[in-house]
């Protein structure tokens, strides 16, 4: 029998209302030592927390019955005034309850995995849905969390299984008269299934981008006006500006939400030669960060014109209000700038292809290797001599990947790195 665990579900420091969750076969008996009983599942009800005669606090109690729970088990949740030493003497009394411990981070999300609530997909998710900054990285994780990729995982292994069924069913039969030909059944399956492998795979690693958040370097010659426009589009002075060219010698990011996209902005020095050391090392960080970029924006003072050496994404003049030319902007008077930021993300969205379903790099792994395998047993079912055992192993090791996507197995080496990167109550 698994311990029961306890911890704050809600954000440690003064709040209106904190959540307290217990989780394990002894929850009820929790709530009893707090005085309450006859709770109904899934009904809040308000009580009294009663410890050593008093009231600790009034708060709103909630039971979940084992197999009906976040975690699978029976949950009771106290939701209570959120005063830190309300908080405290709460957790201080649950430690004193024989057979209740303090949750490790992330524990209540590993009981539902354990217990099947979640699949490891989803449990990826629920922590990117919590580190979500961006509205396009909350709808992301929300659709993995809603089960979608679990749910083709089952599609993908029934058929795999159904594939693998028809080769062994005709090993059977090998030594009848007339062996029932499957092969261009079981072709047709494994076909499909490479094919959508491919697709989910391709579409995936921009759904990665929208997690991991996009770069976008701002290059060009000293003086172009790059400080100022980083300035102007994260709205405050992040680097300084002056006439003086080569001011900005080190990378300045600063991070942003860009109309529902996670951008980092990277500001960097003038590209030109120089005999100034310090000066020329920002140089080359700044060429560095341009390469690594996911756009480049390089901005031109009114007299330049782009070098395609640059390699630029995007191209903007500066000083609009000075000289004015169509699509060029101004830091100072913010003419120009919406558009600006529209290309940027016009550019951006055009990076996270279809509708990317989050994979993550473990899981688009998986599905190559499940790919692989796929794709030798296609190879041996294109073959003349069709070697049936060999085609049946290869599609076992495709569905065994499928399982490793969702975490059926393969997972005691993630989970502990999982679940450390999950904050105490979740
Ligand atoms: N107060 C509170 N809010 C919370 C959570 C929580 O644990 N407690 N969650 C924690 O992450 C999230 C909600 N996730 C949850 C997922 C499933 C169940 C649950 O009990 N499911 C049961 C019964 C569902 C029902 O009553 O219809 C089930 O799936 O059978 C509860 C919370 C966000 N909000
Ligand atoms: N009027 C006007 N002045 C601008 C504009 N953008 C930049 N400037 C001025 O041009 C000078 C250089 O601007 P910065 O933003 O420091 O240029 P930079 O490209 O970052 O320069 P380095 O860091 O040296 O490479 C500053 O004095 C700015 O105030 C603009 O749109 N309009
Ligand atoms: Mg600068």
């Amino acid at each position: 029998m698994s311990d029961t665990i306890f911890a704050l579900a809600t954000a440690r420091g003064r709040a209106g209302v904190a959540v307290v969750r217990v989780s394990g076969p002894l929850a009820l008996e929790a709530a009893a030592a707090l005085g309450i009983t006859g709770l109904r599942p899934r009904c809040a009800s308000l009580r009294k927390l009663m410890a050593k005669g008093e009231v600790l606090d009034t708060g709103l109690v909630l039971y979940f019955e084992a197999g009906a729970s976040f975690t699978g088990e029976p949950v009771v949740e106290f939701q209570i005034h959120g005063g830190e030493a309300v908080v405290s003497a709460l957790l201080k009394f649950l430690e004193s309850v024989p057979g209740l411990r303090l949750a490790q981070a992330g524990e209540f999300t590993r009981r539902a995995l354990e217990n099947g609530v979640l699949d490891l997909t989803q449990v990826e998710a629920l922590a990117d849905l919590i580190d979500a900054e961006t509205e396009a990285q909350r709808r992301q994780a929300q659709r993995v969390l809603s089960g979608a990729i679990g749910v083709k995982a089952a599609r993908w292994r029934a058929d795999l299984i159904r594939a693998a069924a028809l080769i062994e069913a005709t090993i059977d039969f090998a030594d009848e008269e007339v062996p029932v030909d499957v092969t261009s059944d079981v072709r047709e399956i494994v076909l499909r299934l490479c094919e959508e492998f491919r697709e989910e795979i391709d579409n995936s690693r921009g759904a990665e981008r929208v997690r991991a958040g996009f770069e976008v370097a701002i290059i060009g010659a000293p003086n172009a006006g790059k400080s100022s426009l980083l300035n102007a589009l994260v709205g405050r002075e992040a680097a300084i500006t002056s006439p003086v060219a080569g001011t900005t010698r080190d990378i300045i990011e600063v991070r942003m939400d860009l109309g529902g996209l996670p951008v980092t902005f990277v500001d960097t020095a003038g590209l030109r030669q120089t005999d100034d050391e310090v000066e020329r090392i920002g140089v080359a960080r700044a060429r560095e960060r341009a390469e690594l970029a996911d756009v480049r924006l390089l901005v031109l003072a009114p007299d330049e014109t782009p070098d395609v050496q640059m390699n630029a994404d995007i191209v903007v003049w500066s000083r609009a209000d000075l000289s004015p030319r169509p699509g060029a902007v101004s830091s100072k008077t913010g003419e120009g700038l919406a558009l600006l930021v529209e290309t940027i993300r016009h550019r951006l969205e055009g990076q996270v292809s279809g509708s990317g379903v989050l994979i993550r790099e473990r899981h688009r792994s998986a599905l190559a290797l499940a790919r692989v395998s796929m794709e030798s047993a296609l190879e041996l079912l294109y073959a003349d001599y069709v070697p049936l055992e060999l085609v049946a192993a290869e599609l076992r090791s495709s569905t065994q990947a499928v399982d490793l996507l969702v975490g059926k197995i393969g997972v005691e080496t993630l989970l502990d790195e999982i679940f450390s990167s999950f904050c105490i109550g979740k």
